[in-house]
């Protein structure tokens, strides 16, 4: 249902009904640039009549020379000539400039609309979609529809005018003339249309293959220790050399298809030339026509043929912006799945009462992960959940901030269902301390920060000496200005933890989640965290992924689960006395931690 269709592979086809409803959505954005457009269209229509006026120009410049020798009107005529190349040139830069404009600006609000909402889907979505497909919508597909939204947009309209007056001058002129051009425009048509649409086809066969292959070579690079590891070098190049190879097979297609086109098309123009010019000189000869009204036409054929080339061009730029549109719009058009209440009850000042009734869920078609969970965390209390792994013990935690929804049972918070109530409300009242922390590219304060946004730097430095973190972050050159994330410096996991925990203190949530890390810190540092652990949770409702004794111990209610169901719940020694799943994990896992 989430999964994007793969419109890529989409062969090309003639435009449908389809593509002009994505054709009007797309002219949508272009609103806010109308007027812009509408003066480039103007601008572009001037620059179009002075191109039109050239030819003739230079035809009574000819036949000033050749017939009437006159070096006066000569040089009149040169004035001429240069003032309508001057105002072209300034009639095609003010278009230029503002169909650029327009285009750039869609580009950027199409970015900002389509990455706003992507903030706002599930994780469902990003489970079931590539990272890959969702930034290439965001950057190459946009850039694709850039070239549609500014020139073509404007040629769309202006070239044919260019084409039909164009052709009317040459019959007002001379009609045997143009009946000569008229015969070979069809064959450069159907040529450009025909063999275009085999080149657009192997161009997007292309893409796709270079894409392969470029995403093949970003695993293996990223994942470069293992490939090594493995001594599996020279399988991986092999593997990215037959991708390659795909792609060059493609690219000689392309290639083949084009050395028809353009000579066919060349052949074509130039022929047409040819028959102007014999039967024009054959014209000329008779004294039908003078030597000028002949260039006239030879410069207008070039006309025409420049129109008819960019026509076909835009033809292919359409189509392609309609192929990357409608990945985008498929993308804008997909709905968040944790529906919103349409009249949310407020949480108010939250007490941090959690309920699980009856819990049911599952991530898809693929079985229950948790079957029929109920439990109780009172204001206050520390839950400490265990079981073995697989059992879904964070699947369990990751429904208390709604990233998922139920699909059986309920979930409370202050006897309200989690559905009554705001994503957003909810979620400020709800905080996070994972396994692994996400730092993000930024300062340590920053990153801190990111727990209350506008929080001050003081309260930074409070959370952070809360979290134990204020010793080791002092202690940079830097302090609280050292950048981390991918291009700072690399912190360890027990200060990247503190750094989450003076986060989640900041953010002062009534309800924690926490994923205790497996991996094993130093003694010193385990510390360390325990204790920023323990001023954290101090208040709060508390649910923790267990892993250590010390916080089984100290939690209110154990709850052991198996396969997606509560099998024991109560305390330690509880838990311990009555023996079962429990007990086997405590010597397991724990009971090392107490030797
Ligand atoms: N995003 C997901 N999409 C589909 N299935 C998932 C997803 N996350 C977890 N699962 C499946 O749900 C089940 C429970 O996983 P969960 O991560 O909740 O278990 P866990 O008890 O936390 O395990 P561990 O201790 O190993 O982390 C597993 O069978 C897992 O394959």
């Amino acid at each position: 249902m989430f999964s994007l269709p793969r419109s890529r592979r989409e062969p090309a086809r003639p435009p449908s009904r389809r593509d002009l409803g994505q054709l009007r959505r797309l002219l949508a954005y272009t609103r806010p640039y109308r007027w812009g457009l509408v003066v480039a269209g103007l601008a572009s229509l001037v620059s179009t009549a002075f191109n039109l006026l050239f030819p003739q120009v230079v035809g009574r410049l000819i036949d000033v020379s050749f017939l009437e020798a006159n070096l006066a009107r000569l040089d009149q005529l040169l004035f001429v000539l240069l003032g309508v190349f001057a105002g072209q040139a300034v009639f095609s830069g003010v278009q230029s400039y503002l169909v650029a404009r327009a285009g750039e600006g869609v580009v950027a609000d199409l970015r900002k609309a389509l990455y706003a909402h992507l903030l706002t889907l599930s994780p469902r979505f990003f489970e079931r979609n590539k990272t890959g497909d969702i930034t290439s919508r965001l950057t190459s597909d946009i850039s694709t529809v850039q070239a549609v939204a500014s020139s073509t947009l404007v040629q769309l309209f202006t070239q044919p005018l260019v084409l039909v007056s164009t052709l009317a001058i040459l019959f007002l002129t001379n009609w045997k003339l143009t009946a000569l051009i008229l015969a070979v425009v069809p064959v450069v048509i159907l040529a450009a249309i025909f063999l275009g649409r085999m080149i657009r086809r192997a161009s997007k066969e292309f893409q796709d293959r270079v894409a392969e292959a470029n995403a093949r070579a970003e695993e293996t690079l990223s994942g470069i220790r293992v490939v090594q590891s493995f001594t599996a070098e020279p399988q991986e190049a092999r593997r990215y050399g037959e991708l390659i190879g795909n792609s060059f097979r493609v690219a000689m297609r392309r290639a083949l298809l084009g050395a028809v086109l353009n000579p066919v098309v060349f052949f074509a123009i130039f022929a047409a030339l040819g028959l102007v010019l014999w039967y024009g000189g054959r014209l000329v000869a008779l004294k039908e026509i003078g030597p000028g009204q002949l260039f006239t036409f030879v410069l207008y054929t070039f006309n025409i043929a420049a129109t008819v080339g960019t026509f076909t061009g835009i033809f292919t730029q359409l189509q392609s912006a309609l192929g990357a549109s409608s990945r985008i719009f498929e993308l804008l058009d997909e709905r968040p799945d944790l529906p919103e209440p349409a009249h949310p009850k407020p949480l108010g000042a939250v007490q941090g009462h959690v309920r699980f009734q009856d819990v049911r869920f599952a991530y898809g078609e693929r079985g229950e992960v948790l079957r029929g969970v109920s439990l109780e965390a009172r204001p206050g209390q520390v839950v400490a959940v265990v079981g073995p792994s697989g059992a879904g013990k964070s699947t369990l935690v990751a429904l208390i901030p709604r990233f998922y929804d139920v699909t059986g049972g309920r979930i409370t918070v202050d006897g309200l269902d989690l559905r009554e109530v705001s994503l957003r409300e909810l979620r400020t009242h709800v905080g996070t301390v994972p396994q692994e922390t996400l730092l993000f590219s930024g300062s340590i304060a920053e990153n801190i920060g990111y727990g209350r946004p506008g929080a001050g730097e003081a309260e930074i430095v409070a959370a952070a000496k809360a979290a134990n973190a204020h010793e080791f972050i002092s202690a940079f050159p830097e302090g609280y200005a050292t950048l981390v994330g991918e291009r700072g410096v690399k912190l360890s996991g027990g200060q990247r933890q503190r750094i989450a925990i003076a986060r989640a203190l900041l953010k002062n949530p009534r309800i924690l989640i926490l994923d205790e890390a497996t991996s094993s810190l130093d003694s010193e540092s385990e510390m360390l965290v325990q204790e920023a652990l323990e001023t954290l949770m101090r208040g709060r409702t508390t649910f923790v992924i267990a892993h250590r004794l010390s916080t089984v111990r100290r939690a209110d209610v154990i709850v052991v689960l198996e396969d997606g169901r509560v099998v024991q719940q109560g305390t330690h020694e509880e838990l311990l006395a009555a023996g079962g799943l429990y007990r086997d994990l405590y010597e397991l896992q724990f009971r090392e931690e107490e030797d």
